[in-house]
């Protein structure tokens, strides 16, 4: 028993109606609108009356030399439209490839890369087509032109349905039902919802979307497109075992479709007139039907219609007892049920091919991108790394600045202390410990270079009667105002020492008896007339000097303290206010005058 077989609409079916192939009547223009609003004019009426289109495509080609550079891609995009149409499918490819390719116009480059996958699955193109589908509907969100992504959106959702993805591409027509942009019409969405619909056995011929289709293209002036859902009406009552009524809705919509010429339509009405009459069992007319439809067909085509027609005749030759006519019928099914299976194991086969190596691109760009996360997190990291690197060599520093300072401040400490211990507190001249240390150090060094040098020990006259008279206090600024006047005679190199109480000396390098005597003499006598004043009252007061040398003791600074301090009792047992030195203790040549008695 012949089976009826749901056709799968081939593309170019689709393609022909979407293009339009109505024959209306057209007027001739009074006059020549401008080239922009010809091209408007030519795109509009590309599916609604082609004859018309071709005429103005052809004027417009006259004019290009007057266009635009951006009319001159759109009348571009129109003839590659055209070849498409005409079946010129590698035409077609070229010319729109090029207003993809240079245009720079992107409303255009998406209508035309629309076009172009169309006419790549014409041509059998089928992984090229399916790979350009992927790239427009990722593409999608970025198309701003309300009619480029309408057609867009039509193609893609056709080519989907092509590769027998059905449910997907009637949500992409459902979705451009409820967002038509201006000037779209509901009927093609609803024509190629239907036909998808019917495609995947979600229709009978009560359901709702037939009428509501029907209407929409009605009253859209799409004649074409509500023929088309009168055929899958008419397929349903075929399926539904209801051949009189399908044969009923044939008669009614046979003669429009049989005088509009439309190949893929009047192969159809011709094909479900036949599986009709074959069901009713009137082999005549169903044979006579299923010749009209090879009469149609072009040689070599290969669809659904062609194999059902041909399984068909071979049924009722077979039927009739004619084997060589039911042979030769069976073999041109045999072929054209192979022919057309192979074509949609191609289609299918081509789709996964495009879905693996766009699910493959989309895992590499994922890969990709999680790389360059790694190694923006690397280079995160690294500069953190370096800011701690930073971080820690500048802790390091303000350590090493804080151990540094530290250190100074410990050893300005000990230098002050170091100094403290060296000097008198009340002076600031060295300690009695500090110059005995050093004067031990200085001789050394003379004995060496055998030079000269005095020791001078220089003894307040009186002064614990100052201290009494005065107070403590002026008598501690005298010891300073003595230790001022002491210093003015001497040179830088001599040492000065407070070595207890009243009591200083001097130790005065490279300096022969003589000049030691000078100069120790010329203390005792600023000592003598230089008073202190306190309260504007002048405290005068005087002092007695002893004076060694080294030409007469030696380098021996024990010796040299001893004579020193022998002598400088000299000088207070003999009246204070003198200077006495150990040569005169053996020879007292010299004598000094006492400038005053006692304070
Ligand atoms: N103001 C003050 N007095 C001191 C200091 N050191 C010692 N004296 C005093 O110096 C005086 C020394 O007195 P004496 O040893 O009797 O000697 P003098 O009164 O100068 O008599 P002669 O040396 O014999 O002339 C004592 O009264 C001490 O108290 C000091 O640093 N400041």
């Amino acid at each position: 028993m012949l089976r009826w077989k749901i056709r799968s609409w081939p593309w170019p079916v689709l393609l022909a109606m979407a293009f339009g192939v109505l024959m209306q009547p057209i007027g001739a223009a009074a006059s020549t609108p401008p080239n922009a609003a010809l091209l408007t004019q030519a795109e509009d009426l590309r599916t609604s009356d082609h004859p018309q289109f071709l005429r103005l495509l052809e004027t417009l080609q006259q004019q290009a030399s007057s266009m635009s550079p951006h009319e001159r891609w759109q009348l571009r995009y129109l003839q590659g439209w055209q070849a498409a149409f005409r079946g010129d499918y590698a035409g077609a490819e070229g010319i729109l490839r090029e207003v993809i390719g240079h245009s720079g116009d992107p409303p255009l480059v998406a209508k035309a890369s629309a076009v172009l996958m169309n006419a790549m699955a014409s041509n059998r193109h089928y992984e090229e087509a399916f790979e350009l589908a992927n790239r427009l509907m990722a593409d999608l969100p970025k198309i701003e032109d309300t009619q480029a992504r309408f057609l867009v959106r039509l193609y893609v959702a056709q080519v989907l349905s092509y590769a027998e993805q059905y449910d997907l591409a009637a949500n992409y027509f459902r979705d451009m039902l409820q967002a038509l942009p201006p000037g779209e019409t509901s009927c093609k969405p609803e024509a190629m919802l239907i036909s998808v619909l019917y495609q995947s056995h979600k229709l009978n011929s009560a359901s709702i979307e037939l009428p509501r289709g029907i209407e929409a293209c009605r009253a859209a002036g799409q004649p074409i497109f509500a023929d088309t859902i009168w055929l899958v009406k008419a397929s349903l009552y075929l399926d539904e075992d209801q051949p009189d009524r399908a044969i009923a809705l044939l008669r009614q919509i046979a003669p429009r479709i049989l005088a509009s010429q439309n190949y893929y339509h009047t192969q159809n009405v011709q094909e479900e007139f036949a599986q009709a009459y074959w069901k009713l069992g009137d082999d005549d007319k169903a044979r006579k039907a299923a010749l009209a439809v090879l009469a149609v067909s072009d040689p070599g085509d290969i669809n659904g219609t062609l194999k059902d027609a041909y399984e068909i005749l071979y049924r009722i030759e077979k039927k009739h007892g004619r084997a060589m006519a039911a042979l030769t019928y069976y073999e041109h099914y045999a072929a054209q049920n192979i022919g057309h299976l192979n074509d949609i194991s191609a289609k299918t086969l081509a789709y996964d091919v495009a879905q693996q190596r766009m699910l493959a691109q989309k895992l590499e760009t994922e890969k990709l991108s999680r790389q360059n996360k790694l190694l923006q997190l690397q280079q995160a990291l690294a500069a953190k790394t370096i800011e701690t690197g930073h971080l820690y060599i500048a802790l390091l520093l303000l350590v090493l600045a804080s151990v540094i300072f530290w250190l100074l401040r410990t050893k300005r400490s000990q230098l002050h202390f170091k100094q403290q211990a060296r000097l008198d507190g009340l002076t600031g001249i060295f300690n009695h410990q500090h110059f005995i240390g050093e004067a031990q150090r200085a001789l050394q060094l003379l004995e060496r270079r055998r030079g000269d040098a005095c020791l001078v020990f220089i003894d307040l006259d009186y002064f614990k009667q100052i201290n009494d008279t005065h107070g403590h206090a002026v008598g501690d600024a005298l010891l300073k105002h003595t230790v001022a006047i002491c210093k003015q005679p001497m040179r830088a190199n001599d040492l000065f020492g407070r070595l207890g109480g009243e009591e200083f000396g001097i130790l005065l390098l490279g300096c022969s008896h003589e000049q030691g005597m000078v100069i120790a003499d010329r203390v005792r006598t600023a000592i003598e007339t230089t008073p202190m004043n306190v309260d504007g009252c002048a405290i005068t007061f005087s002092a007695s000097i002893g004076l060694v040398s080294t030409q007469a003791c030696g380098y021996g600074l024990q010796l040299l303290c001893r004579e020193a301090d022998a002598a400088l009792y000299r000088a207070k047992r003999s009246g204070r206010n003198r200077l006495v030195s150990h040569v005169e203790h053996n020879d007292p040549v010299k004598l000094f005058q006492v400038g005053h008695g006692g304070p």
